[in-house]
């Protein structure tokens, strides 16, 4: 799915209205009617207080639209709009007069802090403020306005976005409505997964409003969601006749002394995720650990000890996944430096591997297009220097990615997969991820998929939604807190059945 800016949703508007032969009136009831539907199948005529609060552009016509479908069907609805300006849009003003169809009350008018109403606890709050118009912090009695509502216990429903949240520019401590679920139109907006922004959304819902597809399909989107839907489609099916030789050969350099388990974890993962053969260069001292944990995983002792200290094999035709748990000795540089420069086709770079990399950017040079590097935050300052803020660090990371050619993949609770071709923002996975070990399991994972002729953008993001969706699978039988690695790592297959699997039929109500 893509995410759109709240310029291109404007466009999309104007392109739909002047396509479809259809009115802005007309659309924005459009949309009314599909939120109310929702709310309706959710409240099933629950008479609870509900207080709609409408501005006085199109978000707060979508408000006053919603409010008389909820006035039609009978709800208990208080309505107020926010008058902070008079330059009223031409829809919001006969949604103002068609309210008056369904009831004889006119909305209560708000212009400073003593209009501002009780708001219980029982209430359900609709947030019909701002959408994707807002073009500056909101500030005054609005901002003391989006204050009280947030104080409030109510149950806050956002109309596209939570109003004062911007849909795609930074923004600093600016007021904005915290809301417990979003309703948002044709596409989520891309500040829904900024961890600074991110939380004001609560849950969202996506509400397809017909927005014109031809305009849809041929528009550059700031990025992509990777959902069920797409990850399915990058499935490839494997041939009733093929063998290991078919699947490709991962060579995992992991591991130092104290960090075996960044090597078991990273080499078992790509066995878990379908690679043929999967084999482990790691220091002597760890080869009972990692024989003894993975038995599937072969292995080549490099000279050292304790880390590893060279890159001599005969190995031919493998996938390079190289850093998770090396440690950053000298002897290790040399060896990495080596590894990195031996490879003809895409590595995977995880962990310490970008901690080396970072101590000579040049070695960029000599990493094949398209190779995958998956840093987390501390590694990625190594790469791309500081940055301020979640929209400073995509912009550095797609300059990045451009120059060198490669392929980043910044983790977090949504991870972006950034490459030269565009963005892609993941929608799996969860804060049981949060554990030790868990990237060592992405790293092997999408070594993995490379292994299995995934293209390279491919590869990384189908790995990246699978380890997402292990663990959304694997939560729920161990919680967030009982979630570890290891179990993300062997609930791999299930969530690769589970992309096929159709979300359970509700029985069919009696009559
Ligand atoms: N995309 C689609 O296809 C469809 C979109 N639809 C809906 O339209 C919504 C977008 O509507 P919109 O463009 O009218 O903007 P909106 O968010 O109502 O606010 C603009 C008003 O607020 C004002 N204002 C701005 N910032 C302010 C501030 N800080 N403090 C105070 N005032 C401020 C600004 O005034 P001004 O800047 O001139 O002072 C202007 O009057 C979208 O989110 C969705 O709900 C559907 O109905 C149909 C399909
Ligand atoms: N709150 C979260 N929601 C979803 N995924 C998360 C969350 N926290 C962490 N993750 C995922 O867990 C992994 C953690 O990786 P990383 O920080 O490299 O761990 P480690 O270094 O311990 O292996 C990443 O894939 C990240 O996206
Ligand atoms: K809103």
């Amino acid at each position: 799915m893509k995410i759109l800016s709240g310029e291109q949703l404007a466009q999309a508007d104007a392109s739909t209205i002047q396509k479809q032969q259809i009115s802005s009136i007309d659309l924005m009831e459009r949309v009314a009617t599909l939120v109310f539907e929702r709310l309706h199948q959710r409240l099933n005529g629950a008479p609870v207080p509900i207080k709609v609060f409408c501005g006085i552009g199109n978000n707060g016509g979508d408000g006053l639209a919603i409010a008389r479908h909820l006035i039609q069907h009978g709800y208990h609805v208080t309505t107020y709009v926010t008058n902070c300006s008079k330059k009223r849009s031409k829809d919001f003003l006969v949604n103002y007069d068609r309210i008056k169809e369904v009831t004889k009350d006119w909305p209560i008018l708000l212009s400073c802090k003593d209009d501002f109403p009780e708001i219980g606890q029982q209430d359900i709050v609709i947030d019909a403020i701002f959408g994707t118009g807002i073009n500056r912090p909101i500030d005054g009695w609005m901002a003391e306005f989006v204050e009280h509502i947030n104080n409030s216990r109510a149950f806050k429903v956002a109309v596209d976005m939570p109003s004062g949240l911007f849909a795609d520019q930074a923004q600093n401590d600016a007021p904005v409505i915290r809301a417990n679920h979003t309703f948002t139109f044709q596409t989520p907006k891309l500040s829904f997964f900024l961890p600074e922004t991110g939380n004001l959304v609560g849950t969202y819902e996506v509400i397809n409003i017909g927005l014109d597809p031809e305009y849809m399909m041929q528009v550059q989107p700031l990025a992509n969601l990777v959902d069920k839907d797409l990850a399915q489609r990058m499935y490839k099916n494997r041939n009733p006749f093929s063998h290991k030789g078919d699947y490709g050969h991962v060579l995992v350099m992991a591991g130092s002394e104290g960090k075996m388990g960044a090597a078991v974890l990273a080499s078992g993962a790509a066995i878990n995720a379908g690679a043929g053969k999967v084999t482990a260069l790691i220091p002597e001292d760890g080869n009972t650990i990692l024989q003894c944990s993975v038995p599937e995983v072969m292995s080549i002792l490099s000279s050292g000890e304790s880390h590893v200290t060279n890159f001599d094999h005969e190995l031919q035709n493998y996938v390079l996944c190289v850093g998770p748990g090396l440690g950053l000795k000298d002897d290790t540089f040399s060896a990495f430096a080596k590894a990195i420069s031996k490879q003809a086709s895409p590595v995977v770079i995880d962990a310490d591997g970008i901690n080396l990399l970072s101590r000579d950017l040049g070695l960029l040079k000599k990493i094949p297009e398209n190779s995958i590097l998956t840093p987390h935050d501390g590694e990625l300052k190594g790469l791309i220097g500081e940055w301020k803020g979640s929209y400073d660090k995509l912009s550095k990371a797609q300059k990045f990615s451009m120059e060198h050619k490669v392929i980043l993949v910044l983790k977090g609770a949504f991870t972006f997969t950034v490459t030269p071709q565009g963005m892609f923002v993941n929608d799996s996975g969860n804060p049981g991820m949060a554990t030790a070990g868990s990237g060592d399991v992405l790293s092997g994972v999408i070594a993995a998929f490379l292994a299995q002729k995934y293209d390279p953008i491919t590869a990384t993001l189908f790995g990246v939604y699978l380890h997402g969706a292990s663990g959304d699978l694997a939560v729920q039988t161990y919680a967030h807190e009982g979630l570890k690695a290891s179990i993300i790592s062997n609930f791999i297959g299930p969530a690769i059945l589970n992309l096929f699997r159709q979300p359970q039929q509700q029985p069919p109500q009696q009559q």
